[in-house]
């Protein structure tokens, strides 16, 4: 059996060469000449699965090591009877620890407070969850829009995309969608983000596309920089909108979700997907190999003065400081205007570990150890 597998992805070889022969490939410039011999082709979000790329291949399984799958063409596979499997939830540990170490930044640089803000979360999927659930348990005043989810899940604070709108921070988690009752191509388009508050603060990791950039842009200007903004995803990635980059507060090249934990993972739930359509034993590699425990740091806190917002900022910089990424994507593109900057970046990612790879310890009365574990470290 053949298989292909983008280079990028963790671990590819090691857990798939003994279900075949693995070629290791540049995902971006995938050819269907190279699928001609191909029984498994394995993915991530810069592959275009369609009928172009697979047409007359024997191809007959394809994973995704991604949450996101609007990269992939699901009908065609359908039809085509080609199995298909992807990486639910498994980076959104590492985009909540984005999001809160993109909000840590905003604090420690502008001295932007968030804790008492009132925080909006979009979708409420895996990632928007797990972003909602530590604002709530952080006791923020949090609330989220996702007309798919609300009707049939209770104990949450659903609300309408214009209370949304009206929120200081907005978290943006919703695939790229053109179709269905609520499409999320240009969702926030020139009409939605003139509704924004002044000082807001918007965080894009789901996916580029959502938010109109050039109406951003304009309303950036307008507003004379009164807005705040976090931006990893963007329209036609990997060329990305320079205007926009030297607008944004952090920039960074689709990395929200490139925690080592989460990369990993995503190769395992493709691994046992395939080992599940094979027949074939997946115990024969160890999960516990295949996901890194991070390298366990221990963060010390103590019960004196120091405000609870800024042991948050320190302890989610001690251990992913997004201002990092930020400096390395706006020196490469200075420093080498011809080279594919947006996927070397991707491709020679320094990784990083996840929050709740990092142990707290404290006296058990300091309010900050519930804070820190609501954000997900452990305790
Ligand atoms: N920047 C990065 O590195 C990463 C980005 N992502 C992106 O984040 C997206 C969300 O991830 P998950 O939560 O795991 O996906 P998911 O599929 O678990 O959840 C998506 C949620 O969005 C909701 N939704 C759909 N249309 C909506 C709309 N118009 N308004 C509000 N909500 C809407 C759905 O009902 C669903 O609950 C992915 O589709 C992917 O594109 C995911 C991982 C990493
Ligand atoms: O999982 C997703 O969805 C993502 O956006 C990934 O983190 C993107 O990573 P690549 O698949 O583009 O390496």
């Amino acid at each position: 059996m053949k298989i292909i597998a983008d280079e990028n992805m963790p671990n590819a070889e090691i857990l798939f060469s003994h279900l075949g022969q693995v070629e290791l490939v540049n995902g971006r410039t995938l050819t269907n000449e190279q699928l001609k011999d191909v029984d498994v082709l394995l993915v991530r979000s810069v592959t275009k699965v369609t009928k172009k790329l697979l047409e007359g291949s024997p191809v007959r399984f394809v994973g995704s090591a991604t949450i996101g799958v609007d990269h992939i063409d699901k009908d065609y596979l359908a039809e085509a009877n080609i199995a298909f499997s992807s990486a639910p939830g498994c980076n959104a540990n590492a985009v909540a620890d984005y999001v809160f170490s993109g909000l840590s930044y905003l604090y420690l640089t502008k001295q932007l407070s968030w804790l008492g803000k009132k925080i909006a979360v979009v979708g409420y999927g895996n990632v928007g969850e797990t972003v909602y659930q530590r604002f709530a348990q952080l006791g923020c005043d949090v609330c989220v829009y996702d007309p798919y989810k609300q009707k049939a899940i209770s104990g949450v604070n659903f609300v309408s995309l214009d209370d949304i709108l009206a929120c200081e921070v907005i978290s943006l988690h919703a695939p790229l969608t053109s179709q269905g009752d609520y499409p999320t191509k240009a969702m926030f388009g020139a009409a939605e983000l003139s509704q924004l508050s002044s000082g807001v603060t918007i965080i894009s990791a789901g996916r580029g596309g959502v938010i109109d950039e050039e109406a951003l842009i304009r309303l950036h200007h307008e507003r004379h920089g009164d807005i705040n903004l976090i931006v990893d995803v963007w329209d036609g990635e990997p060329k990305i909108n320079q205007t926009l980059v030297d607008l944004v507060d952090i920039a960074t090249p689709h990395i929200a979700g490139y925690s080592k934990q989460g990369r990993e993972k995503g190769t395992w739930m493709v691994y046992q997907a395939l080992c599940d359509f094979l027949k074939h034993d997946e115990s024969l590699m160890a999960k516990d190999s295949a996901i890194s425990p991070g390298w366990l740091p221990v963060i010390n806190i103590d019960n004196r003065s120091t405000k609870n917002e800024e042991i948050l900022a320190r302890s989610a910089h001690a251990i992913y400081d997004v201002a990092r990424d930020d400096a390395r994507l706006r020196f490469k593109f200075r420093e080498n205007k011809e080279l594919n900057v947006f996927d070397w970046l991707r491709k020679h990612y320094v990784e990083r570990d996840e929050f709740n790879t990092c142990f707290v310890r404290g006296d058990s009365d300091a309010p900050s150890l519930g804070l820190l574990k609501a954000t997900g470290f452990s305790i």
